[in-house]
């Protein structure tokens, strides 16, 4: 079987318009955005205990940060999401498409807006497959890291910038726990919050549903222990556990009201033949979700490295603000001057709006929790853009 082409977007080192102390950046960036670039923060010492010597946080960004360094948005992506927020000069499309620009929710006439690949990610931070001091991939080398490490790789990228404060973090699912544990981390350079389809620590059933995931990539032989660069990708285990995080993510009734029993176009799953699967495939003969399915595992394999899916779950099962902070009032407590928009997706079967209501409530001061209306389950705060602005305006971007 061939190597599958991975797209993993820009790598860390090469293709990113690299920013120094010394690059008028901040002019150079003017309005249209849509750019990777990149800062080298440095060594960066992890939360357990690891160090990462030399460490590179991609970025994104669109408008022109003020001479104050004061009008700076943060927007934090979600599991396999990108720095790409929105089209801006670029042809392609943003994940968020619409919600940022001249004269959009976020207006870059007036914000700064940046959006930062996670540690460990694979859009340009530096991740598994990023080249170590000796030459060779990180592969199984790559240390574990949490969502407080990324938070703490993004701060010096802000220094490195001279952003000095965030006007507003906000964030979606595990960009709502970056945006959370950039409150609870730094209080004093976060104006507003908005924590959206996420909760304060992830919950027994998060974890649950990630460990199986994990486990796909970990079990396919190609796997490797983590080594496979050189060799066949674990295009198989990163395929599956796309379908199981996928199923997740959309709700019960709208794979019902969409697909139902339907079989998928031309093929027969009650046939009673047992036909090999096709590569790529559950098998030959699908019901119409077993197809879907099989798609969006295809589509995550040709642009997501497999470690750092493992990285980045394995951070998002770590967190919880109240690691080291006492009870999860106390650790809110130190954001006590952030002004924080709530947000949950009324079907979220991952996220559950419940969840949000326990952290507005642990929240200091009055906090309810807003509703994104959508029958699809959590990725609802990723296709409900319209409404996700419209909270965003109301809240911390009046006109
Ligand atoms: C390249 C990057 O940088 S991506 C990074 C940014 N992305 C993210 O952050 C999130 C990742 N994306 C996602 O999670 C999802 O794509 C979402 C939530 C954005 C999309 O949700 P929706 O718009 O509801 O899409 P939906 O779940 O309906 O999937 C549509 C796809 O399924 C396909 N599909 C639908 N039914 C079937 C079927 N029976 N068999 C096969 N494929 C099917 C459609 O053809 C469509 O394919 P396409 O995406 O290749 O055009
Ligand atoms: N579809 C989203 C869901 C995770 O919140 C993603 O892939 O990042």
């Amino acid at each position: 079987m061939a190597t599958p082409k991975i797209d993993m977007g820009a790598p860390a080192t090469d293709g990113c318009e690299p920013v120094t102390a010394e690059s008028s950046w901040s002019a150079a960036v003017g309005q249209g955005g849509g750019v990777l670039r990149s800062v080298q923060i440095g060594a960066l010492e992890l939360e357990t205990g690891g160090l990462l010597t030399s460490v590179t946080v991609a970025f994104e960004c669109w408008g022109t940060l003020n001479a104050a360094g004061t009008n700076a948005v943060l927007i934090q992506h979600a599991l396999t999401g990108s720095t790409h927020v929105s089209r801006g000069d670029s042809e392609e499309d943003g994940w968020w498409e619409g919600l940022v620009g001249p004269g959009e929710v976020i207006d870059t006439n007036k914000y700064f807006v940046l959006c930062a690949n996670m540690l460990g990610g694979c859009y340009g931070s530096t991740g598994p497959s990023s080249i170590g001091d000796d030459g060779v991939p990180y592969g199984s080398r790559f240390p574990f890291v949490t969502i407080r490490d990324s938070v703490n790789a993004e701060a010096k990228m802000a220094d490195r910038l001279g952003i000095t404060s965030w006007h507003a973090v906000i964030g979606g699912s595990m960009g709502g726990a970056r945006a959370l544990e950039w409150a609870i981390t730094f209080p004093e350079r976060v104006h507003r919050c908005a924590v959206v389809a996420a909760c304060a620590a992830s919950t027994a059933e998060q974890i649950a549903f990630a460990q199986a995931q994990v486990l796909a990539i970990r079990q396919d032989p190609n796997f490797a222990g983590g080594d496979y660069y050189d060799d066949v990708a674990p295009t198989a285990g990163l395929g599956l556990a796309r379908r199981i995080a996928h199923i997740t993510y959309r709700s019960e009734a709208e794979m019902g009201q969409r697909f139902g029993r339907a079989a998928q176009d031309g093929e027969n799953p009650v046939s009673g033949k047992r036909l090999p699967s096709k590569p790529g495939r559950s098998r030959t003969e699908r019901y119409r979700v077993e197809s879907y399915l099989d798609h969006q595992a295809h589509k995550l394999v040709g642009r997501f490295d497999a470690n750092s899916y493992i990285v980045i779950t394995e951070a998002l099962m770590s967190h919880d603000v109240t690691r080291g902070r006492g009870t999860l009032k106390e650790a809110l407590y130190r954001a006590q001057d952030v002004e924080f928009l709530v947000a949950a997706v009324n079907s979220d079967r991952l996220y559950f709006p419940a969840q949000s209501e326990e952290l507005a409530a642990a929240l200091p001061g009055e906090n309810t929790v807003r509703r994104i209306d959508s029958p699809i389950g959590h990725d609802g705060f990723l296709t409900e853009v319209e409404a996700v602005g419209n909270l965003l305006k109301a809240s911390f971007f009046p006109v």
